[in-house]
């Protein structure tokens, strides 16, 4: 059994992770979805909404209450499939709570590229006003920071570069998706050359 859960800044690649884990059977449970299904439990809009939802949530049920409710999506998906993907975590009070519930099963995936390089694919992509406007970017970044993001990023089991084309990164997520439980934290790089900028921490864990 492994939870693999993503951490990342906007742009990073974390729905290609999710994707690339779709894609190979591997099902995902995205936490941005929990505040979506609350939006619409209390007639909002969603697009609107998602942010002030999310800070109203961890108001009224705790800091790790997106993760508390992410929980049975992940526990019921681990019914019929051996990997589950987490997609999004955010502060560490999630992570805390996702480790206490799976323990060593859980992996955090910590998905990195510098500012440009994530400007530039998020224009490209065009999904909001934030991928577009720089500025709207740097705001969105900073409130993400603001709920403990870099802290969650500094406690990642593996950190992948995502700096080099789509395929290579696409190649390194299928990679982490079949590697076996006991080779956490090894570098898996054998099948790229190592050089998709793969670094371990081993945090203590035997
Ligand atoms: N290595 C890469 N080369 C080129 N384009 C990439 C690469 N990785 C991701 N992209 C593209 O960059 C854009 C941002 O990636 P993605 O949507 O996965 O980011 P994200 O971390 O999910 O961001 P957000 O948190 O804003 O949703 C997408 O259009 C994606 O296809």
């Amino acid at each position: 059994m492994k939870v693999i859960g993503t951490v990342g800044l906007p742009g990073s690649g974390k729905g290609e992770a999710a994707s690339v884990a779709r894609d190979a059977g591997v099902p995902v449970v995205t936490m941005g979805d929990v505040i979506r299904s609350e939006c619409r439990e209390r007639g909002l809009e969603p697009a609107e909404h998602h942010g002030e939802i999310a800070t109203a949530l961890r108001e009224e049920e705790g800091p790790a209450a997106i993760a508390e409710r992410s929980l049975p999506l992940v526990e019921v998906e681990l019914e019929s499939s051996d990997v589950v993907l987490v997609d999004g975590l955010r502060s560490e009070h999630e992570l805390d709570r996702f480790r206490e519930a799976f323990g060593e099963a859980f992996v955090l995936v910590s998905v990195e590229a510098p500012f440009e390089v994530r400007a530039e694919r998020l224009s490209d992509r065009g999904r909001d006003d934030s991928d577009v406007d720089r500025e709207a970017l740097r705001d969105r970044e900073e409130r993400e920071l603001g709920f403990g993001m870099g802290e969650v990023m500094d406690r990642a089991d593996v950190v992948v570069d995502n700096t080099d084309s789509l395929e290579r990164f696409r190649e390194r997520i299928r990679a982490l998706l079949e590697e076996d439980r006991s080779e956490k934290g090894s570098d898996t790089g054998d099948a790229d050359g190592g050089e998709a900028g793969v670094e371990t921490e081993a945090e203590g864990r035997t």
